[in-house]
């Protein structure tokens, strides 16, 4: 038996709905976190890179400052050998002092970092420079130079503490030699002085910021010169500096430290010279090196900031729009689900009995129907078993009509226990009469089903003292028929049902009859 269609359940939407909620907050905040991230990291690497420039920049700034130092040395110590081997093969006589003198004025005009070459006797006497004019009276033997190569015997170049020259008042550096008479006894010193303010010039040529600074330092810890130059700067004791420790231990290299002066931190960058004791470094304030980067770092922040609350705020709005979206859709789904359980009520009920739940007359009208083109579809054999109460008048006028009806729900349920295949129905075809369509099922099977259908009645015992059996009894017809299209209708098969009922009345009730063969009870 077909039904008519009906909607199929929707799933419910709540899960869905959470969980695309769920995902697309999820996916707002994971963009938002990236956007972060991406960002952050993009700065921390910038800083890091720029700090590595800056790093390989300071170490090439001490590099060149260092070969400056050495050069702008090495020349001079080139004259003061000069001198030395002058003094050695020519002798001290006037003469030849004054070729010397000559030789002095000469060289120091070739090399612009010396501010002078000075030969000393053994007493510290000046005995020829390269002054136009020697100062009287004046004795040298109180210079730290002096009194060096006095008490040392060896001949290498030594560079005296920064002082402030005799002649001309300002600062130089001392670069001096010993010499020997030839039994190697002291003979006096050769000196060199040159001009600090030569190095101060070629550290300016170099980009520092604001805050850095260039030191060149003895390795005994003695400052030679700075940029930018503070009053105590020369001759200033750098040994518990950390440039000092560094450039102790190592020949060159970088480092970062906060001064204990001013309290910048700066990155340095320092080297050894390969010829004389001495060190240079290069330095720039960190702050300075990292300014660009740190406004660069907020223009970016602030974007990201920007990009992230905007986002933030749109994607929200746009989840609280798609749960408003959901949240109707599931209300539409809540509806149609409603709908579709009273639709499937009222069909129910439109297909049903209301006193014996059996299927009513219209639904055994639509299933004769259906089932007789079936029928005819598969040449197979519908059969229709009539079944009417017997003397159900007198059961109501003797037990009222309230017992009638139950007489009626129960003997219906009787009827329907032997139903047995699913396609069978069972219903009221009015008042007292009910009716079982049976596809596929020829007159010998169809009066089986009556029969036991009528014994199963009669095993109900329901008392009936108008019916000659005491009990209720039913009368029933049975008709099967293998239809022929445009040949036969369904109200033939109703018809000759009904005529076999009606014999089953006439010849005394309480039995089944077909218009083949009559059963007798
Ligand atoms: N209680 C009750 N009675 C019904 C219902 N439908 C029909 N009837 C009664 O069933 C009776 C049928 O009576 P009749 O058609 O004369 O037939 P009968 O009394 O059963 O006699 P036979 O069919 O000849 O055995 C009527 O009195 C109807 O009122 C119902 O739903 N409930």
């Amino acid at each position: 038996m077909n039904h008519p269609t009906t909607l199929n359940n929707a799933p419910t939407s709540t899960p869905r709905k959470l969980s695309l909620t769920w995902l697309a907050m999820g996916f707002v905040v994971f963009v938002c976190i990236s956007l972060i991230f991406i960002d952050g990291w993009r700065s921390w690497t910038a800083r890091h890179n720029q700090l590595h420039e800056t790093e390989v920049s300071t170490t090439n700034m001490a590099r060149a400052i260092a070969q400056h130092a050495d050069d702008t040395i090495k020349a001079a110590d080139t004259a003061l050998l000069g001198i030395d081997e002058q003094i050695q093969a020519d002798g001290t006589e006037p003469a030849a002092l004054e070729r010397l003198h000559n030789l002095l004025v000469r060289k120091t005009a070739e090399l612009p970092q010396l501010k002078g070459l000075f030969v000393y006797d053994e007493n510290g006497n000046w005995l020829v420079n390269s002054l136009p004019s020697t100062p009287a009276n004046i004795n040298n033997a109180d210079r730290d130079y002096f009194i060096y190569h006095r008490t040392h015997q060896d001949k290498n170049a030594y560079i005296g503490s920064p002082i402030r020259s005799r002649s001309s008042g300002i600062w130089i550096m001392t670069l001096s030699r010993r010499l020997n008479h030839a039994d190697g006894s002291f003979a006096g010193v050769a000196l060199a002085t040159i001009d600090i303010d030569y190095f101060n010039r070629f550290y300016d040529s170099f980009n520092i910021g604001q805050a850095g600074a260039i030191v060149l330092v003895s390795n005994n810890g003695t400052m030679l010169t700075r940029r930018p130059l503070l009053p105590d700067s020369i001759g200033k004791n750098m040994q518990s500096t950390t440039v000092f420790k560094e450039s102790a231990s190592h020949a060159s290299g970088t480092f970062t430290v906060k001064s204990a002066q001013d309290g910048v931190k700066r990155l340095n960058g320092f080297r050894r010279l390969d010829k004389y004791p001495l060190f240079v470094s290069a330095a720039v304030s960190e702050d300075e090196v990292l300014a660009d980067w740190l406004t660069d770092t907020y223009l970016h922040s602030a974007g990201v900031g920007l990009l992230v609350i905007a986002l933030g705020a749109i994607g929200f709005y746009l989840i609280g729009q798609m749960k408003l979206r959901l949240n109707a859709e599931a209300e539409v789904i809540r509806a149609r689900d409603a709908m579709i359980v009273l639709n499937k009520t009222l069909e129910r009920l439109s297909l049903q009995d209301a006193l014996t739940e059996l299927a009513n007359r219209r639904n055994f009208d639509i299933t004769l129907e259906e089932e007789f083109s079936r029928a005819i579809r598969n040449a197979s054999s519908l059969a229709l078993i009539m079944i009417d109460v017997d003397h159900f008048k007198q059961y109501n006028d003797l037990y009222g009509h309230a017992a009638g009806d139950e007489c009626l729900r129960k003997i219906s349920q009787a009827v329907k226990s032997c139903q047995n295949r699913a396609g069978d129905l069972t219903a009221r075809y009015g008042g007292e009469e009910l009716a079982v369509i049976l596809p596929t099922t020829d007159v010998e099977g169809a009066l089986l089903i009556a029969e036991r259908i009528r014994t199963a009645i009669h095993s109900l015992g329901i008392s009936h003292a108008g019916n000659e059996a005491g009990i209720v009894t039913v009368s029933a017809g049975v008709e099967a028929i293998i239809p022929v299209r445009d040949l036969n209708k369904p109200v033939e098969l109703i018809e000759a049902a009904d005529n076999a009922l009606y014999a089953a009345k006439k010849s005394g009730r309480d039995r089944v009859c077909s218009n083949f063969n009559m059963v007798d009870v």
